[in-house]
């Protein structure tokens, strides 16, 4: 993008819509290129995509399965900030809270990644039993 040249070292307010968009972009262009565990949430949300288009499954089973992924992808973006910002603040050295901010960043991601297998195995597994019987 041509704007990402310009303002490569910005750090003044974002002064159009578009500069912001520019910014939010590259943010989600991090996640992607530096997060294998956000590749993975991505390709498993692909899966199940597929998965709820072929089984036919209803709206409100899609609904739970939406909240479900933005809740996954909510907690791997505030580790994403947390692993960051604690690397920035400690750099390279052990630092007992930065191990706990880190290790209760990725029990959120645990936590969330539960809910959503849970959804996932309630609305699939009857279906694919129903398949197989
Ligand atoms: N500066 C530090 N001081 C103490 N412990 C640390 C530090 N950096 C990382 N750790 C420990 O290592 C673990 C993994 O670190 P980090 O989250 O940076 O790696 P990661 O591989 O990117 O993790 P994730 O799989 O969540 O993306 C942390 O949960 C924490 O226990």
């Amino acid at each position: 993008m041509h704007m990402g040249l310009k303002d490569k070292r910005q750090i003044d307010k974002n002064k159009t819509f578009f500069q912001s968009l520019g910014h939010a972009l590259e943010g989600i262009k991090r996640l992607v290129l530096e997060e294998r565990n956000f590749r993975f949430d991505l390709i498993i949300a692909a899966i199940v995509l597929c998965l709820g288009i072929v089984l036919q499954i209803k709206i409100n089973e899609w609904l739970w399965l939406f909240a479900a992924f933005f809740s996954v992808i909510g907690s791997e973006v505030l580790n994403s900030i947390i692993e960051n910002v604690v690397d920035l603040i400690v750099g390279h050295h052990f630092d007992l809270m930065a191990k706990r901010a880190k290790d209760i960043a990725a029990g959120g991601v645990l936590l969330s990644a539960t809910f959503a297998a849970i959804i996932g195995a309630l609305i699939f597994i009857p279906r694919l039993i129903m398949l197989f019987k």
